[in-house]
């Protein structure tokens, strides 16, 4: 980490969400006066008394020590807030709009909202995700010659939103205004991390070319643990074959019910239609969000092989809900994916996350991870929570009506289910239990 200081800056961050409150609260603990700006009056009043109601470990607690030390306030009116920033974080959504492009209404809402009290000088910064070309139209929207637009796109991942933030591996920061980009880079000087300044274009492809390229990354290996079934060979030992290579990386090569989340099936689909616009056929990618669906289409034929080859009154016991353990979120998740199309041919459906409590359509959430397994015909591990390993699969396998377990994030010890008398099923492993080949 280098020493360097941090110069305190005025910055208003608008969006409240995990980007927003994640920047808003780490770049007060930086030393910035930071205020953050939402247009939900609710949420602005639980954060304003420290209530954080999103899952991100050591948010809370930098959101506390700012709002003790008094450099970071949440309020409802971004206009005022924005008439002596130094710098504007725009972090809005951006979802899957009609046709699969990202809609930027929330983005151009802002702009038209701030964009004549903005202070001369005062960098505008894209952090939410958006498409090539989005400052240049910023810039027009502005119609200002005096206020930057900067591109700062945003890398954290959720459940390790605060560490990914503190801990970058890089800040990616792009402007046609000369200049700029530098000075929103310094904004993170202390973290020490390297930092790429380019031009707006290139920092807003960054971010949709790292997000597809996990995705091609996950569906090719998808694609491989398939193979592995077929060809009996053992998922685990391939990756690990592969991941040891260090062009390959060790990170991002589990199989599992398919990639989702608030972000790569969105951002799949922007960019699809991003190279749409500049008629470039993009095969590859295209491919690699066909193949998200055939292997969730592939894990439910599994589900439904194991229920005896039909849905229709199959009782089935969920284990996770959310699209990656680590969170409380369900956007974009394969967990529910999974569960609407079960539901769609006709089976009972009974789930638990340990981060989920409420009702869902379609299904029954327990609030307990044995109640899913009472009466079930198969229970299917979705979501890689550490504690469904530790669950008693004796009493499991008792409180069940079959005795099929679909593990799909091959999370499970398949040894203590099939002493439990049940049987298990991983992805593009051996159906029963063998060890992963270790290379020292
Ligand atoms: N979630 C992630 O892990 C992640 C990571 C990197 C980048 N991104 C990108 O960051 C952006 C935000 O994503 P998120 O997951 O934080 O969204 P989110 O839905 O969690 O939060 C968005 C917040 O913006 C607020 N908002 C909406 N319109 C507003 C307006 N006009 N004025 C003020 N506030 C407004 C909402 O009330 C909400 O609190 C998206 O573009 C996303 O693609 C997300
Ligand atoms: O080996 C793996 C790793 C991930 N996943 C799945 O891939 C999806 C995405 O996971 P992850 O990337 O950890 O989730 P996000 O928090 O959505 O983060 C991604 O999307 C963010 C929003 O753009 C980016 O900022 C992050 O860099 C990028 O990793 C989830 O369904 C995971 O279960 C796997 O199946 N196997």
């Amino acid at each position: 980490m280098s020493a360097a200081r941090t110069v305190a800056a005025r910055i208003v961050v608008v969006g409240t969400g995990y980007v927003g409150l994640t920047t808003g609260a780490c770049l007060a603990s930086l030393g910035h006066h930071v205020t953050c700006v939402d247009v939900d009056a609710a949420k602005v009043a639980r954060l304003a008394a420290g209530r954080v109601d999103i899952m991100e470990p050591g948010l809370a607690e930098l959101v506390g020590r700012g709002l003790t030390k008094g450099n970071l306030a949440f309020v409802g009116g971004a206009r005022d807030a924005v008439r002596d920033a130094a710098a504007v974080f725009l972090c809005v959504p951006t979802p899957m709009g009609a046709g699969g492009a990202a809609d930027l209404r929330a983005v151009e809402v802002v702009v038209a909202e701030i964009g004549d009290a903005l202070p001369s000088g005062c960098a505008l910064v894209t952090k939410s995700t958006v498409p090539v070309g989005t400052a240049r139209r910023i810039g027009e929207l502005l119609g200002r010659d005096d206020v930057p637009v900067v591109s700062n796109p945003e890398f954290l991942r959720e459940g390790t939103a605060v560490e990914d933030f503190l801990g970058p591996e890089r800040i990616v920061v792009g402007s046609d205004t000369p200049g700029a980009a530098e000075r929103v880079a310094d904004l993170y000087r202390a973290l020490g991390a390297p930092s790429v300044v380019t031009d707006a274009a290139s920092a807003e492809l960054v971010k949709y070319a790292a997000n597809c390229f996990l995705a091609m990354k996950l569906s090719y290996v998808n694609a491989i643990a398939e193979l592995c079934e077929r060809l009996g060979a053992d998922i685990d030992a391939v990756t690990e074959g592969m991941g040891h290579d260090r062009r390959i990386g060790r990170s991002f090569l589990k199989p599992g019910p398919g990639w989702g989340g608030s972000c790569l099936p969105k951002d799949t689909s922007a960019l699809l239609r991003i190279a749409e616009s500049v008629r470039y056929d993009f095969g590859l990618l295209a491919a690699a969000v066909d193949e998200n669906i055939a292997q969730r289409d592939r894990i439910i034929a599994r589900i439904a092989g194991a229920a005896g080859g039909d849905l229709a009154g199959a009782r089935i016991g969920l284990l996770g809900l959310a699209f990656k353990a680590g969170t409380d979120d369900l956007r974009d998740s394969p967990a529910l994916s999974v569960a609407s199309v079960l539901c769609a041919h006709g089976a009972e459906i009974t789930a638990y996350d340990p981060a989920v409590a409420g009702d869902l359509p379609g299904m029954t959430v327990a609030d307990n991870a044995y109640r899913v397994a009472k009466g079930a015909d198969v229970v299917v591990v979705l979501t890689e929570w550490p504690e469904f390993r530790r669950l008693d699969w004796h009493y499991l396998a008792a409180l069940m009506r079959g005795d099929a377990v679909v593990d799909t994030r091959n999370l499970l010890e398949p040894g203590v289910v099939l002493d439990a008398g049940l049987s298990w099923q991983g992805i593009g492993r051996p159906r029963r239990a063998v060890s992963a080949t270790s290379v020292s």
